[in-house]
């Protein structure tokens, strides 16, 4: 029986010890003293280390601006940890409704790195750094390594997107060939009417290109990635073009070939791209066939083959676009020479209820079985044409499907014949993509060497299809990247 009750007593006691602390927890979140407990707490623990301090002054003896400071401030400025300081500036940003909190002089910054307390102190121009003595070794130099690379990354999203576009060279000296303006173009992949599936390989297929530097560097080949985006007029193209700009958050330099004067300026211009860069050439057939440049076929393949890119910068996407590959000299084509062909095809049912919906707002409507039967028999258009008829008629649904229905019973016939005719993978004649439910764009993956680069890599024996090579490459490096 006293056994039962010392138990009975022990379980109260630790009951209400349990809620004890919890109504203690509660009273000092509540009130605030958790904060006052916490700074006690940090200057007993305080008494008990040694700290180094390391000071980053804004300016050098020669009283130049001292880089290190900047990014230390950028740094600072973009942790979390700054909410959560005693007090801070606030600031509009640059964006609308944007606040921007910005250290105040004499603030104190707690960071954390590698399980390392570190605090910075704002103080007359100068950053100052203080580190326990037993932390320093093991993490001051990759701490500093992080602050450049955040920083880095910080001012590149700040600075905003440029597009580079080639001037003729009018003095010959090859200064300033290219003029920019900023990028404000604001296509996404979300507002691209394309089969699912195709954006999300180009989507994956980009970002492990961008995280492949390793990769790249151990095959010894140069940090790139070409892609042909080809198709009539009004698909799509240069507005995915600016969709993967976006995406990546890579400037544009869109290539003139009109003016660039020989093959050796075609070089100077690539070696004046930076990094991160999308290499962009528009009406690459139409340039071959009409002859409209100065630069010989042989200057463009080297280009697409990276010899020129090679010494300068990496990280850079070229892409190349066509209304259509039929009467393209074969060199360009060869396989490996562009790694990822797009195929842009005129509109098909699907595409069109994409742009019924992100033009009209229609999910749904009485009218489409119509569309859809027209679409079925060989009729279409552009999506440039339809997007058109329904920005027109944005304020009358029906309106507006009656217009596109009307374009496609009298212009679209015959261009929904001329699709059907199309060819589209290398590896097979093409169906009308109504027919077959194909996607709306072909994705087809031409890089056989890499094919087998990768078949050594990672022991894939089985020799796959165009379009399954291509999707079996995109996943391995994926798992690489
Ligand atoms: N697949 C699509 N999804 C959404 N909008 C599209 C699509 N294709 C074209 N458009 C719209 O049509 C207009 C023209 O498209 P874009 O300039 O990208 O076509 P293009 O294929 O580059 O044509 P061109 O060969 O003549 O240069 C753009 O405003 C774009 O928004
Ligand atoms: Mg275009």
């Amino acid at each position: 029986m006293t056994i039962l009750y010392n138990l009975f007593f022990l379980l109260l006691s630790l009951l209400l010890t349990c809620i004890l602390l919890f109504l203690l927890r509660v009273v000092l979140i509540k009130t605030g003293l958790i904060y006052i407990v916490k700074k006690k707490w940090r200057s007993i623990e305080d008494c008990f280390h040694v700290y180094q301090f390391f000071k980053v002054p804004e300016f050098n003896e020669g009283m130049q601006r001292n880089q290190l400071h900047h990014k230390v401030l950028v740094y600072l400025n973009s942790l979390t940890f700054i909410e959560d300081s005693d007090f801070t500036n606030l600031f509009t940003g640059k964006k609308p409704n944007e606040i921007v909190l910005h250290l105040d002089p004499n603030q104190i910054i707690e960071d954390d790195f590698l399980g390392a307390k570190i605090s910075w102190i704002n103080q007359d121009k100068t950053l100052v750094l203080k580190i326990r003595k037993a932390d320093k070794r093991r993490v001051l130099r990759p701490y500093l390594q992080h602050i450049h690379s955040v920083s880095d990354e910080f001012d590149e999203k700040k600075r905003g997107l440029k597009l580079y576009v080639n001037v003729v060279d009018h003095q010959g000296d090859r200064k300033e060939r290219w003029r920019s303006v900023p990028f404000t173009h604001t296509s996404s992949f979300e507002t691209i009417a394309m089969e699912s599936d195709l954006k999300n390989k180009v989507k994956s297929d980009l970002y492990s290109f961008a995280k492949a530097k390793q990769y790249y560097h151990r095959l010894g080949r140069v940090w790139k990635r070409s892609y042909l985006l080809y198709g009539p007029s009004g698909t799509g193209k240069s507005s995915f073009i600016a969709a993967m700009a976006n995406f990546l958050s890579y400037d544009v330099y869109d290539l003139d070939l009109s003016k660039v004067s020989d093959n050796s300026d075609l070089k100077f211009l690539l070696l004046q791209t930076t990094t991160k860069a999308l290499v962009v050439i528009e009406d690459l057939d139409r340039y071959l066939s009409e002859k409209s440049t100065a630069v010989s076929l042989p200057g463009i393949l080297s280009f697409m083959d990276g010899i020129l890119s090679s010494s300068c910068g990496e990280e850079r996407i070229m892409v190349f676009t066509m209304n259509s590959k039929d009467h393209v000299d074969p060199a360009i084509l060869r396989p490996g020479r562009i790694d990822v062909h797009i195929h842009f095809p005129l509109c098909n049912f699907t595409a069109f209820k994409t742009l019924a919906n992100s033009y009209l707002g229609l999910k749904d409507h009485k009218l489409f079985p119509q569309v859809e039967e027209i679409f079925q028999n060989g009729a279409s258009l552009s999506p440039a044409e339809i997007g058109e008829l329904m920005i027109a008629n944005r304020n009358s649904p029906s309106r507006a499907l009656k217009a596109v229905i009307n374009a496609l019973q009298t212009d679209g016939d015959g261009r929904g014949a001329l699709n059907l005719g199309r060819g589209s993978c290398e590896n097979g004649s093409r169906k009308p993509v109504e027919e077959i439910g194909e996607p709306s764009g072909i994705f087809c993956k031409e890089g056989a060497n890499a094919v087998k680069e990768f078949k050594k890599l990672y022991g894939f024996l089985r020799v796959k299809s165009c379009r399954k090579s291509q999707s079996f490459d995109l996943n391995s490096r994926q798992n690489e990247g």
